[in-house]
């Protein structure tokens, strides 16, 4: 095997010397100062202020501004950094505000200011890696521009002369566009989604289009990924979960004209059945976006999909004893005559309860038409080509949790009982708890989406699991009130109680033993998505001394009123990790014309007492074992 693979690896190296440039070449890579990672959670749809935050990089665009420009006054270096993250928008507004002659001459100028910021960030890759960061079709005259823009006063006029010939073309603007993009994409390496892209906002489709495109990035599922990817593989109580959480956050777009779903029958459906009814009102971030008509509708399709939800839950509960989930079988609660619900051994009157295609003495029995609808739609899920290759990147750039550089990312939780013990999830003869739990639903996920036709078996059940769960480390609380929040007024019923995990995660030597559980080391950090810090009401997102850190502050518009910011960020770069908080979005107009930025303060988690390097890192470690694999190629090269 060993001789195998060495003679391999020699075939990748013609002679001895080559050996010997490939083991030079990756020992200075290992000490480089460590990439930049971003992390961001929770993004709901937001593609506009994820957008934002993506292009600005948290703020590391502008910090490196700084450093590169000492001298800049604060309004040039607003000016600057909007032309790095918007570079087509504000070439365009700059050329209608300007003549010819002082656009150039400005394009000019901004052009050697960028090609200093290129090689300002480019400083800690290798030459290679810059230059690959550069668009093809530039990548030479860029190469170029760089190189004599740091020429002797000698070469100034050559340098000069470049420029001009490239204004005389018209192609000064392409440059600029080309330079910022380059920038952005070496200023941030790599980019962590803590969990949940869908849902809630408008464009969950446009925020994976755009991470399709990123060269370095990975996803934490969250629970609102999962009943996606599970609507598309066959389960199909999260598609009427799904379905009804569009209609109640007007969102029926991305299923009918991104995802090519055909609501038609389930519309007409919704319409004969339900009565528009005030617990059903979409809840709709702009005002006056729809019609009386249209938001009728939305409401009675939100009623519709919610009961056949619950009916579709229902025979899950009863097909699946092992979940434990019976005391949420709602349906079977219902006193139908006198329209009362039984919750926890209390009875309370329904509101505005109306089932009218519910058969009491069977009432998670679907109707000949609804069975008929609900088979129309999951086929309608599964064939969309759109879905399912957005489905699928979420399946190879994503899983329940990840081990990066130390650090542990979750989405939700990590189930405990009061005591700290891991809580386990017990299924036929078996438990499973902690690391072993999340692997264990991170391989049913899998078992899922290689099944998409299967509707009911365990690994697609599993999935509606993960979203209702107790033991669910995706939703982390004892259960989902849904239904008392639709029909139910006493509020108690609504509260949804949190797993212990969420007390115990402000002590460090609980998140010690969680990172000790996935085998990395005590100095490392958990981080976590899912719950909006409530900054206003002066919750800490940093935990437990600093090792725990939960970044999730409500990109979602519908939550910013409850958490008084809109979206935490995490940076982790070779001096340390920072913490930054983000005002809420308006537009890219006005980010582009006013310059805005949405970043509020950053603050220091961690500063590292020596510089992290290359080494230091995943990616360090991989390097320096294939160093050692060079250097015994190199001393018995001729033995192969
Ligand atoms: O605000 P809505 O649409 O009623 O949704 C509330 C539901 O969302 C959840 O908070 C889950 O969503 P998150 O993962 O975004 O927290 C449930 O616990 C809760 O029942
Ligand atoms: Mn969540």
């Amino acid at each position: 095997m060993d001789k195998k693979y060495y003679q391999l690896l020699k075939a990748q190296f013609t002679s001895k010397e080559a050996v010997l440039t490939e083991i030079i070449n990756l020992s200075a890579i290992c000490e480089l100062p460590k990439a930049t990672e971003h992390f961001m959670s929770d993004v709901h749809g937001e593609y506009d202020a994820f957008n934002h935050v993506l292009r600005n990089g948290s703020g590391s665009i502008k910090e490196k501004l700084r450093e590169c420009f000492p001298e800049i006054s604060a309004t040039e270096l607003s000016s600057l950094a909007t032309l790095i993250y918007y570079p087509q928008e504000k070439l365009d507004l700059e050329f209608n505000r300007q003549t010819k002659a002082t656009f150039e001459n400005d394009c000019r100028q901004k052009l050697i200011q960028l090609l200093a910021t290129v090689q300002f960030v480019g400083r800690k890759y290798t030459r290679s890696k810059v230059r690959k960061a550069f668009p093809e079709k530039f990548r030479y005259i860029l190469e170029e521009l760089i190189n004599e823009a740091q020429a002797t006063k000698d070469k100034q006029d050559y340098f000069d002369a470049i420029l001009q010939k490239l204004q005389d073309l018209g192609e000064l603007p392409s440059l600029i566009i080309a330079l910022a993009d380059t920038i952005r994409r070496l200023t941030v390496d790599h980019l962590h989604i803590v969990g949940d892209i869908y849902d809630r906002g408008p464009h969950p489709d446009k925020i994976i289009d755009r991470l399709m495109k990123m060269p370095s990035v990975d996803v934490q599922w969250g629970n609102h990924d999962i009943v996606w990817m599970a609507a598309f593989s066959g389960s199909s109580v999260a598609m009427m979960n799904v379905i009804r959480i569009c209609s109640r956050y007007g969102n029926l777009d991305i299923l009918e004209e991104t995802y090519g779903i055909n609501l038609r029958s389930l519309l007409a459906y919704a319409a004969e059945y339900y009565q528009p009814s005030p617990a059903f009102e979409p809840r709709l971030t702009e005002e006056g976006s729809l019609s009386l008509s249209e938001k009728e509708l939305l409401n009675q399709l939100q009623q519709a999909a919610a009961i056949l939800q619950f009916k579709l839950e229902s025979q899950l509960i009863i097909r699946r004893p092992d979940f434990q989930l019976a005391h949420r079988d709602v349906l079977h609660k219902i006193n139908f005559d006198k329209q009362t619900i039984e919750v926890e051994g209390k009875t309370y009157p329904l509101e505005n309860f109306s089932a009218p295609t519910i058969d009491p003495k069977q009432p998670e029995r679907l109707t000949t038409e609804e069975e008929t609808i609900v088979h129309h739609l999951l086929k309608n899920f599964r064939c969309s080509n759109k879905l399912r290759d957005h489905v699928q990147f979420l399946q190879e750039k994503g899983a329940m949790y990840l081990r990066y550089n130390g650090n542990l990312l979750i989405h939700g939780c990590l189930p405990l009982h009061e005591n700290g013990d891991f809580k386990s999830f017990r299924l036929a003869d078996k438990a499973y708890s902690g690391r072993v739990l999340l692997d264990f639903f991170d391989q049913e996920v899998r078992t899922c989406l290689a099944h998409p036709e299967e509707s009911t078996d365990l690994a697609t059940d599993i999935m509606w699991y993960l979203w209702v769960g107790e033991c669910s480390s995706l939703f982390g609380k004892t259960a989902m009130t849904t239904f008392e929040r639709y029909y139910i007024k006493d509020k108690t019923t609504h509260i949804e109680k949190k797993n212990p995990y969420y007390q115990l995660r402000e002590h460090p030597e609980v998140i010690v033993r969680i990172l000790e559980n996935f085998d990395l080391p005590q100095d490392g950090h958990l981080v976590n998505g899912h719950t909006p810090i409530k900054e206003k009401n002066g919750e800490n997102p940093i935990k437990a001394e600093g090792k725990l850190i939960v970044i999730d502050g409500g990109f979602s518009k519908a939550y910013q009123k409850e958490t008084g910011i809109a979206g935490y960020t995490l940076l982790y770069n070779s001096y340390g990790i920072q913490l930054v908080a983000h005002q809420p979005f308006s537009t890219v107009k006005e980010a582009v014309e006013k310059g805005s930025d949405i970043i509020s303060v950053k603050r220091l988690v961690q500063e590292v007492k020596e510089r992290k390097r290359v080494k230091n890192t995943n990616i360090g470690q991989k390097l320096i074992e294939n160093i050692q694999d060079l250097e015994y190629l190199f001393e018995h090269y001729e033995s192969y």
